[in-house]
């Protein structure tokens, strides 16, 4: 545990991963995205979920509406974002803020002017009549029964050009009747050194503080916690880490650190548990890939190759963790490759569930990898071949059956017609078969030719799908006699594995990651 401040009172995770978060180039989320969104941000336990701007467009409006009766939220509360009135108009008759009050949302959170340059030269206003919009809107939707949050846009950018001003607005706010002034890092430029300085002359104010920082500088998560340390008692963050231009302060990171380097009690532990689930949920819905460097949910995250950290973990697994993965859900995976040592081998055969205590036994089947590797396999990304070859070592591989030949043939008539045509003899418990079979490429005829061959014996292949297929020149600079890697990703349904083939000769390469596909599945997934 390392010196943390003491945890206030009311402290609240505010997401806004469904308004700041999709505003994320690339990122197109329809209403009922939003709405499961919505329920695994639920899951998560957050405070407030921010499901967008009513009244902005359509979708946000019609988010609104349905969330009354499609969500079923056991522990964040809505909010719904809007902005200040329009300069020289009033609240009570501002469409905007009328949209907002419609939505029905219990929360809502304004963006406010609070820079003095923004102020006269984006709205074009006065510093007064700034003031009198957050005044007004504030004041009218309190009036209206909302809990009003209030984001300062630009604060420290803001603060560093007119302090007096910047501290105007968020007096404004407070005492319009806003529960929570935000202090926003818009450009997201700021460093933490300067965050905890200008937060704690802000707490003068004495309204509740929150921040919302965007990661411009790769300081967000750092600048939300330099924050939440100087006082601020609302954090804003988005899943992911989605968000405009570089994005937002990643939500989970920052959560789990407050609740598990902190100790603050901010979540239940069960929920904190998900994290990972939710994470990879929401990456599924946007379409955005999760990267597997993602700190506490990333693929990556627990996953270890250097023999060297493989080898300490092998007596306390926490030697090269920062918590426990199961904290957040996720889990510790070892990784084989050139760079591993016995331990690496030991620890992924156990996991296989192989006992590799000997060793020699150990230390030879890591000399047999390095070697592969040193041609081109890569056994990180194919557990399957290195379970095969593992089996290999061990004496312990049955193969299900026996490829004796196989053949190959592309045809580009002169008709402009082409065809691909492929044949395979096995041998299945001594009893020899072939099978031809056509395909749109020969990897593809290859295929069909061995799913062909293969099923009336060993019925289970109908079963298997591949999923994936990409192939890498390992030499470059080489031209098109360079050695390949091919991996083929198949799965059963429920399981999924991956298979390595390397070769001069791509078709070679495919087919090697092939039939140790269909051997792998028959042998772990029969
Ligand atoms: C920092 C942030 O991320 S804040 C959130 C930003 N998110 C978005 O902008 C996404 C949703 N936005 C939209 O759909 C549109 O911009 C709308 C519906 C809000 C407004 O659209 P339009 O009426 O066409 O105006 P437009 O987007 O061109 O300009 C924004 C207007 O709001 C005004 N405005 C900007 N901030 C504020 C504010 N805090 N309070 C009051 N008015 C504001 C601008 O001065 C401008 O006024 P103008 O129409 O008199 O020029
Ligand atoms: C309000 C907001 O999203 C920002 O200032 O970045």
């Amino acid at each position: 545990m390392v010196t943390t401040p003491h945890a206030p009172e009311v402290f609240h995770i505010y997401d806004t991963t469904l308004r700041d978060g999709a505003q994320q180039e690339g990122l197109r989320l329809s209403v009922a995205d939003k709405l499961r969104m919505a329920g695994c941000l639920d899951r998560l336990g957050v405070t407030f979920i921010e499901g967008g701007w009513p009244g902005a467009n359509p979708s946000d409006t019609e988010f609104f509406q349905r969330a009354r009766t499609e969500l079923d939220l056991q522990h964040a509360t809505l909010a719904a974002f809007g902005s200040t009135r329009r300069a020289g108009a009033t609240a009570a008759t501002d469409p905007q803020v009328q949209a907002l009050v419609d939505s029905e949302a219990p929360v809502v959170c304004l963006v406010a002017k609070s820079h003095d340059r923004h102020v006269t030269d984006a709205l074009k206003t006065t510093l007064e009549e700034n003031l009198a919009m957050v005044t007004d809107t504030v004041s009218h939707l309190v009036e209206q029964g909302r809990r009003v949050f209030v984001d300062c846009e630009h604060f420290f950018d803001g603060y560093r050009a007119n302090p007096a001003y910047a501290l105007e607005v968020v007096r404004a706010a407070a005492e319009a009747g806003a529960e929570v002034v935000v202090l926003c890092d818009t450009n997201g430029g700021m460093l933490p050194e300067d965050m905890g300085e200008i937060v704690s002359a802000v707490g003068e104010v004495g309204v509740g503080l929150g921040i919302h920082c965007h990661n411009d500088s790769g300081c967000a998560v750092a600048n939300s916690l330099a924050a939440v340390s100087a006082g601020v008692m609302h954090v804003q963050g988005t899943v992911n880490g989605y968000g405009e231009r570089t994005g937002n302060a990643d939500l989970v990171s920052v959560l789990a650190n407050m609740q598990l380097k902190y100790g603050w009690d901010l979540v239940p532990d069960s929920c904190l548990a998900d994290a990972t689930a939710v994470c990879h949920e929401i990456a599924e819905i946007t379409n955005v890939q999760l990267p597997g460097r993602q700190p506490y949910v990333g693929s990556s995250a627990f996953a270890h190759k250097a023999g060297l950290h493989a080898s300490a973990i092998k007596v306390d697994a926490n030697m090269y963790q920062h918590i426990e993965p199961e904290l957040v859900g996720n889990s510790m995976r070892m990784l084989i490759s050139d760079m591993a040592g016995r331990a690496n081998i030991q620890l992924k055969g156990a996991e296989l569930g192989f006992d590799l205590s000997d060793r020699e036994v150990a230390a030879r089947i890591t000399t047999t990898v390095k070697q592969r590797e040193s041609v081109g396999y890569s056994y990180e990304a194919s557990d399957a071949s290195f379970e095969l070859l593992l089996r290999d070592e061990l004496g312990v591989l049955e193969l299900p059956f026996h490829i004796l030949d196989w053949d190959v043939a592309v045809r580009a008539g002169r008709d402009g017609k082409d065809s691909t045509s492929a044949s395979v003899t096995v041998s299945v418990a001594g009893q020899e078969a072939s099978a031809d079979a056509s395909g749109n490429g020969p990897v593809n005829a290859l295929d069909h030719a061995l799913r062909t061959v293969l099923e009336p014996m060993l019925p289970r292949v109908g079963d298997f799908e591949l999923t994936d297929y990409r192939v890498r020149i390992l030499e470059q600079g080489h031209g098109t006699d360079a050695t390949v890697r091919v991996l083929i990703d198949t799965t059963d349904g429920p399981h999924a594995w991956t298979t390595v083939g390397v070769g001069e000769n791509v078709i070679e390469a495919s087919w090697e990651a092939l039939a140790d596909a269909y051997a792998f599945g028959l042998i772990r997934h029969a």
